[in-house]
C-alpha cells in the first residue's frame, strides 16, 4: 500500500506543495499515514522530508475555549505549535501520529493534579505523555475535580497563568542546552479529534481540538519520592539543580524526578535522574521555588569543573533571545526572571558557592509563622529601592545607600536573632555576628506594604469560578497521605510544594516583578543588583564556614 501524504499540510512527497495551502504550523494527518509502511518514525521522517514549515510570525494562539469550528475534517491530527526547531521533536510527533493512526487512544494517568495521558505505540510501549492545557489544575476541563478557572487567570502558582504550563514545558526543553539536565524532548502541539477529557462545560463540543504539551516518555524504575537520595549520582542532582535555578522552578518535587537505576559500582551512587514536569518554571515574577534536592547531600558538594564550565558558558541574553524567537507567547517579565536567575547562578558559582547555597538563597524562609523574602528577593528589593531613590553612581551615594541597607539588615537581624534566642541555638559566635551569618531578610508583609508598586499585579476584582471548598477538600484528601502508602506519600510531597502557593494566592497573590521596567531601568536595575552580589555571597560563605565549625556539614 502506498503511503499517502497530505501535501497541503506540512509534508512534501515528490512535488512541491501548493504554496497557498501552507499552514502556520507543521501538521501530520494520522489517517493519511499508512502505518504498515512506516516501520519507524525516524525513517519516515527522513523518507519524507518536512516542508519548510514556515513558523508563524505571530505568537501561538492559546484559545480560551475548547470549542472550535475546524476547517479541516474529522480525522485525528497533530500539529507542532512550538518546538519545530528543537532536536528530536519531529521524530516524537511522527511516532505519536503513527500510533494514533493505528487507533490507539490516549490513556489517562491517575497521578498528578492535571490531566495527563500516556500515548502508546501499537505494541503497547509508551511513547509520550500529553498534557492538555485546559486540563491543568484549576483549568475548566481538569479531570481530577480541580476545575473552575478560565485560561489566563492565575493558577496554582500565582505567578503562572492557567493554560501556560505547556509553553513552559517546551521552554525548559529549549533551554536545556546539550541535554545537560536531560529534559526529555518536549513540544507544544495541537491535537484535533482526539479523546481527551471534557467537563460538562464543553462536553457537547465535537469536533474538538486541544493544545497540549507532548513529552517523550522515559522508561524509569521509580521516581525520587520512592527512594532516598543516597543512590542518586552527584552529576544528575547538580545538572537538574542548575536547570531549576536558571528557570526558577517552583515545582521540583520528588515526583517530578524520574529515576533510572544504574549498575552498582564502587561509588554506589549511580542512579540517573530525569527531570519532568516543567510547567511551573519561568514565573512572571520572583516567587518561592521548591527544590526537592535542596537538602540532599549532593547539593552541598562543590560543582565539578565541567559544571563550572557549562555555567560560565551560559548566556542569559542569548537564552532570552531564544525564548523571544521560539516561544513569543512567553512574556518579557518571565524572560527577565530567567536572565536574573542565570546571572545569579553564574556569579554565585564564580564566587565558589555550591548548589545548596544558591538554592537556599533563592528560597523563602518561615520564622515564627511569618514568611520572609528570600535573599535573592531582598537583593532585588534593595536594587529596586536604590533605583527608586534615584541614587547616582557616585561613591558617596553608594556608600550612603549601603549604610541604609546595612541598617535595615541589622534591624532585621536583631529581630531574627531574637527568634534564634528563643530557639535552642545558643552558640556565641553566631549570636555576636552582625548579620548572624544569615543573608538579609525583610519580613514579607511589611516590605510588601512598602513596595506595592513593584509587585505582580493580580486583579482582585476578577471573579474566579473555582469552588474553594472543593479545592480545599481535594487538598485535604491529598494531604491525608500517610495512610495511603506510596501514593499518599507522593501526594504529601506534592502538597508541600503546592499548598503554600494556593494559600499565598488566596491571601495576597503578590510577588516581585520586573515586567513594568523599561529597558533602561532594567539595565540600571541589573547594574545595581550585580553590585550587591559580592557582599551577599561573602555572607553566605561565612555562614557555611560557621556551620562547618559547628560540625553540621553534610556527610555523604
Ligand atoms: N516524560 C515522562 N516519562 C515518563 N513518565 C512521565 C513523563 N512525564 C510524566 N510522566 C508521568 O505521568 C504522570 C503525570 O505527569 P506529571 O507529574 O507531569 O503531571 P502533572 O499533572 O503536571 O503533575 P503534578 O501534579 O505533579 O504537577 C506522573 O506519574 C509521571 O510520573
Amino acid at each position: 500500500m502506498a503511503v499517502a501524504i497530505d501535501q497541503g499540510y506540512g509534508f512534501k512527497t515528490f512535488s512541491r506543495p501548493p504554496r497557498c495551502k501552507l499552514p502556520s504550523f507543521t501538521q501530520l494527518d494520522f489517517n493519511m499515514l499508512d502505518v504498515s509502511q512506516s516501520k519507524n518514525a525516524q525513517s519516515l521522517e527522513h523518507a519524507f522530508e518536512f516542508t519548510s514549515m514556515h513558523k508563524s510570525s505571530s505568537s501561538p494562539c492559546l484559545s480560551h475555549s475548547s470549542k472550535v469550528k475546524d476547517d479541516y475534517d474529522t480525522n485525528s491530527r497533530i500539529e507542532i505549535l512550538v518546538g519545530h526547531a528543537a532536536p528530536r521533536v519531529r521524530a516524537l510527533v511522527v511516532e505519536v501520529a503513527i500510533a494514533m493512526a493505528s487507533g490507539v487512544n490516549p490513556e489517562p494517568t491517575s497521578s498528578g493534579l492535571g490531566g495527563a495521558y500516556f500515548l502508546r505505540a501499537q505494541n503497547g510501549d509508551a511513547i509520550a505523555v500529553a498534557k492538555p492545557i485546559d486540563e491543568e489544575p484549576l483549568a475548566f476541563n481538569n479531570p481530577k475535580g480541580l476545575a473552575g478557572r478560565m485560561l489566563g487567570q492565575p493558577g496554582m502558582k500565582c505567578s503562572i497563568r492557567i493554560g501556560e504550563t505547556g509553553l513552559r514545558e517546551s521552554a525548559a526543553y529549549f533551554l536545556d542546552h546539550d541535554s545537560f539536565a536531560g529534559v526529555p524532548p518536549t513540544a507544544l502541539v495541537r491535537f484535533s479529534h482526539v479523546n481527551f477529557n471534557l467537563n460538562s462545560l464543553g462536553a457537547d463540543s465535537n469536533p474538538v481540538y486541544k493544545i497540549a504539551s507532548l513529552q517523550r516518555f522515559v522508561n524509569h524504575d521509580s521516581d525520587a519520592g520512592d527512594l532516598g537520595p543516597s543512590s542518586f549520582s552527584i552529576t544528575s542532582v547538580h545538572h537538574i539543580g542548575i536547570l531549576d535555578i536558571r528557570l526558577m522552578n517552583l515545582d521540583r518535587h520528588a515526583g517530578n524526578i524520574l529515576v533510572r537505576q544504574g549498575h552498582e559500582n564502587y561509588a554506589g551512587a549511580t542512579a540517573e535522574l530525569v527531570p519532568i514536569d516543567h510547567g511551573f518554571c519561568l514565573p512572571e515574577s520572583l516567587d518561592d521555588p521548591y527544590f526537592e534536592w535542596l537538602h540532599w547531600p549532593q547539593a552541598s558538594i562543590p560543582f565539578s569543573e565541567p559544571e563550572v564550565d557549562y555555567i560560565s558558558r551560559l548566556d542569559p541574553y542569548k537564552d532570552a533571545e531564544l525564548l523571544r524567537t521560539e516561544l513569543p507567547a512567553i512574556g518579557e517579565s518571565s524572560i527577565r526572571v530567567l536572565v536574573l536567575c542565570t546571572i545569579f547562578l553564574k556569579r554565585a558559582t564564580a564566587h565558589g558557592l555550591c548548589l545548596a547555597d544558591i538554592g537556599e538563597m533563592m528560597t523563602r524562609e518561615f520564622q515564627g509563622g511569618e514568611e520572609y523574602w528570600s535573599t535573592l528577593e531582598n537583593l532585588c528589593l534593595n536594587a529596586k529601592d536604590s533605583l527608586k531613590n534615584g541614587l547616582s553612581d557616585d561613591n558617596d551615594s553608594d556608600s550612603q545607600h549601603e549604610e541604609e541597607v546595612d541598617e535595615e539588615v541589622f534591624q532585621f537581624d536583631a529581630e531574627y536573632e531574637d527568634g534564634l534566642n528563643e530557639s535552642t541555638d545558643t552558640n556565641d559566635s553566631l549570636q555576636n555576628s552582625p548579620t548572624n551569618g544569615k543573608p538579609s531578610k525583610i519580613p514579607r508583609f511589611s516590605s510588601m506594604r512598602k513596595l506595592q508598586d513593584l509587585t505582580f499585579p493580580v486583579n482582585k476584582n476578577e471573579e474566579y469560578l473555582v469552588d474553594d471548598h472543593a479545592l480545599n477538600t481535594f487538598l485535604d484528601n491529598c494531604a491525608d497521605g500517610g495512610n495511603n502508602g506510596d501514593d499518599g506519600a507522593k501526594a504529601s510531597a506534592l502538597m508541600r510544594s503546592l499548598s503554600f502557593s494556593i494559600q499565598k494566592y488566596n491571601h495576597d497573590g503578590q510577588c516581585i516583578s520586573f515586567g513594568e521596567m523599561d529597558d533602561e531601568e532594567w539595565q540600571l536595575f541589573l547594574e545595581r543588583f550585580l553590585k550587591l552580589l559580592p557582599k551577599a555571597f561573602e555572607e553566605r560563605k561565612a555562614m557555611g564556614l560557621s556551620k562547618q565549625r559547628l560540625g553540621s556539614s553534610c556527610d555523604f
